[in-house]
């Protein structure tokens, strides 16, 4: 085989479109105002645009295939003909069966959505079951090749190796109790052997297949699976090289087997796991094979320290057959180009890199590395800012900060002070955004409507929403988020320490997309951030209002992390933060404060071992936030997005008065995990889905709250949707919410 070799690349590339054109051209596809053939027009060119840039920037190999339409786990169902039964029988084109299989159809589910491994971004989860023919029957990887060739760009299309690929599907509902995914192995194999010799015939030198699935723990038959799945496949006749990514974690045992593989290169992430590097010498399978070092951030915002990658790169050198340099992982997860941003500190953005910035900062290491490490200049620019009242005050904690009364008092004093009924009733907290109070927002940051106008917008719409609750006999109200683009950026606009972009966005799933705050400083809160409209919605009414913050884990979560300390660290700054503002809530006359914290589940390590030091700081900081709160005052938390069997104690150790969480698509199984460890505070297990339009029925309602009262006294036992309004119109919410009031008061009678 005659292959080029590596050098420099990097494992994927954003997709959505420097100003989201692709999300903008789907959205328009989806509502009609777009045809099929203009949607595929959009996406040509952006593919187009992301292949003419990387091979301009000098990469020596350029990714292909990293091109989705939605998610890159659909296209290899997809490809293979594994779309479940019920999106085929719609009888659409393809391009709406794949939609459809996204988003549902005509009362048709969706497939399942899920967190991809420990980031932000989500994938759909294909189903599988004995039934399940692998056929290649799609041609997208060979396609976007022939058309970057065309382009005069050789591509390397990237793929989700087959092993990740079963590892995140799930047993389809028809499928027998003992079946599992990789049951399916060597039939999927077989078609990835078809599918390399396509690429082959179509003169693609490399291939790309990524198995960041053994970043995590694996048992050791599915260990087995790896070797047996790589055996295969590079024992095919016809085939490009292959090179087999593992990412955002150690490949602890995974790491000999892909070394004794019969593959010609292995990619290491050596950001998240430094350590690495110790390994690889001792591997003598690495000897003849290419080591495409993951060593600049795929995940984060910071600029990547060159000299210290290069050193590292030098150690490697004589330890494999050729050393590749690349990022740590895809550069799908970090926005397109700082060079756009315009309103940035330049302090700051001395220190940034986007994936522009990384493609440019992987083509300088490989320079650097054949030619010596002569042209590497100075590590990075500027340090964090340095907040001495913050350190102090951390410095000063002592358990008492994230201890409260316990909690058989405080239910006491609340239950005098709130006086609420059994089954209480209340929403998670957004009511839906409407056009308007987007307008609203887009008016403030475009000049055409100033602060005072859109002040009185946003009171106008929690007046509105705030009525809405009382007419339908809420018992606890929310003032409704209208002032927030979003439950994370909103608080990092309004704290130090954190700067916002304006065109960073990053995908989240399918077209949606956030804009992930950078924490580059200490954090510290200059001014009450809630405070003004938590009031004006409680001075509405005499009902409680529930003041409502994100918690200090899922600002984290969702945001990029300096990473000059530990997390836990940065957790505490914004935990401090947050514990102000409740204590203004307090003395605001705010007597219910929700902390959210839905991302809790999300950061936890892919690796057991290191899970109980997560979990630790996790509660901890949640603690700190919340700890001030005086016995009379209620914390209620929100929690979703997850399943949160494996997080169950963490959850009793947050130590909330309520805790609501995301139930109604699991028929309350969570109430089992919780009944299982004796948890004693009030719970609202969400009896509503929110991610989908349908309105539930009174008598569906009134079942899920029975089921409940099994697990649940009726006086600890809340009522709620499963999670925020605000991607849902007053269409379908009025109804439900009505529905859910009705549904309560008779379970209570
Ligand atoms: N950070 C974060 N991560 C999360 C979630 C979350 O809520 N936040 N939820 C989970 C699921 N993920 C989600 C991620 C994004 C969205 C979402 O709806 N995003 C919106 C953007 C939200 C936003 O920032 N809105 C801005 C408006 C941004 C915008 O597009 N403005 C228009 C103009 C205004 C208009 O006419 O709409 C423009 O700039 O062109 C605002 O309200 O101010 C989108 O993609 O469309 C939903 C769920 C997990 N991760
Ligand atoms: N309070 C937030 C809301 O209602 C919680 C959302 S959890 C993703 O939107
Ligand atoms: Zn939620």
């Amino acid at each position: 085989m005659n292959t080029p070799a590596i050098g420099s690349t990097v494992l994927g590339y954003p997709r959505i479109g420097p100003r989201r054109e692709l999300k903008r051209a789907v959205e328009a596809y989806w509502a009609g105002r777009l045809d099929a053939d203009a949607l595929a027009v959009v996406a040509r060119d952006l593919r187009a645009d992301t292949w003419r840039e990387l091979a301009a920037a000098g990469l020596d190999s350029v990714p292909g295939n990293t091109f989705s339409f939605y998610d890159h786990v659909l296209d290899t169902a997809v490809l293979f003909d594994a779309v479940p039964r019920r999106f085929r029988d719609l009888g659409l084109s393809p391009v709406d069966t794949y939609f459809a299989a996204a988003r549902g159809r005509d009362g048709v589910p969706p497939l399942e959505l899920t967190k991809w491994f420990d980031t932000n971004y989500h994938y759909l989860v294909p189903e599988l079951d004995p039934s399940t023919r692998f056929a290649l029957t799609g041609d997208k990887p060979i396609a976007e090749f022939r058309e970057a060739l065309d382009l005069g760009v050789t591509t390397r299309p990237v793929l989700l190796g087959p092993v990740t690929f079963l590892l995140l599907a799930k047993a389809s509902a028809a499928a027998p109790a003992d079946f599992t995914p990789l049951d399916l192995l060597d039939r999927l194999v077989d078609r990835y052997v078809d599918l390399l010799s396509a690429l082959a015939d179509a003169g693609a030198p490399w291939v790309q297949l990524d198995e960041p699935a053994f970043a995590a723990d694996r048992t050791e038959a599915e260990l087995a699976a790896l070797r047996r799945a790589y055996t295969r496949l590079g024992e095919a006749t016809a085939r490009p090289a292959i090179l087999v990514a593992g990412y955002f974690g150690d490949l602890g045992d995974a790491l000999p087997v892909l070394a004794d593989a019969p593959v010609e290169a292995v990619a290491v992430d050596l950001v998240t796991a430094p350590a690495s590097v110790n390994r690889i010498p001792t591997l003598l399978g690495l000897r003849d094979k290419t080591l495409v070092a993951g060593l600049v951030d795929g995940r984060n915002v910071w600029r990547a320290d060159l000299r210290g990658a290069l050193s590292t790169a030098a150690t490697l050198l004589g330890s494999v057959g050729e050393l590749a340099v690349s990022t740590s992982c895809s550069l799908l997860h970090v926005p397109y180009d700082l060079d756009a941003e315009t309103d940035l500190d330049p302090a700051v953005v001395a220190r940034l890199a986007f994936a522009r910035q990384k493609v440019a900062e992987v083509v300088l290491l490989g320079t650097a590395l054949r030619r010596d490490g002569t042209e590497i200049g100075s590590a990075t620019g500027g340090t964090p800012s340095v907040d001495a009242g913050v350190r102090a005050r951390i410095a000063e904690l002592g358990p008492e900060h994230r201890t409260r009364a316990p909690y058989a008092e405080r239910a006491a004093v609340q239950r005098t002070r709130l006086a609420l009924p059994p089954l209480a009733t209340t929403t998670i907290g957004s009511f839906p955004q409407t056009g308007e109070v987007r307008k609203a927002r887009a008016g403030l940051r475009d000049g055409t409507l100033d602060e005072a106008g859109y002040a009185e917008r946003m009171r106008a719409e929690i007046e509105r929403v705030v009525r809405l609750q009382e007419e339908i006999g809420l018992d606890v109200l929310v003032h409704g988020e209208p002032e927030r683009n979003d439950m994370v950026q909103y608080f990092a606009e309004h704290l130090d320490g954190f700067a916002s972009t304006n065109l960073g966005w990053v995908q989240s799933y399918g077209s949606r997309c956030v804009r992930p705050p950078i924490i580059h400083g200490d954090v510290s809160r200059p001014e009450p951030i809630t405070v003004g409209w938590s009031s004006y919605a409680q001075s509405l009414t005499g009902k409680p209002v529930k003041g409502m913050l994100t918690g200090p884990v899922t600002i984290l979560a969702w945001s990029f992390v300096r990473d000059d300390q530990p997390l836990a660290a940065t957790a505490e700054q914004v935990a401090l933060a947050l514990r102000d503002e409740i204590r203004d809530l307090e003395e605001a006359g705010i007597g219910i404060v929700q902390v959210d914290e839905p991302a809790l589940r999300e950061l936890l390590p892919l690796r057991a071992e290191q899970r109980e030091d997560y979990l630790d700081w996790a509660v901890g900081s949640f603690r700190l936030a919340t700890a001030g709160a005086a016995t009379a005052t209620q914390v209620h938390t929100h929690l979703c997005y997850s399943e949160f069997g494996d997080v169950i104690d963490a959850i009793d150790g947050l130590d909330a008065d309520v805790t609501t969480i995301e139930a109604a698509r699991s028929r309350m199984e969570v109430l089992d995990d919780l009944r299982s460890i004796g948890f004693g505070r009030a719970v609202g297990p969400g009896v509503y889905d929110i991610h989908s339009p349908t309105v539930p029925t009174e008598d569906e309602v009134v079942d899920l709250l029975r089921a409940a009262l099994d697990a649940v006294p009726g006086e600890l036992l809340w009522v709620n949707p499963d999670c925020g309004l605000k991607t849902r119109g007053y269409a379908e919410v009025e109804p439900a919410l009505r529905t859910l009031v009705a549904a309560a008061h008779r379970v209570r009678g």
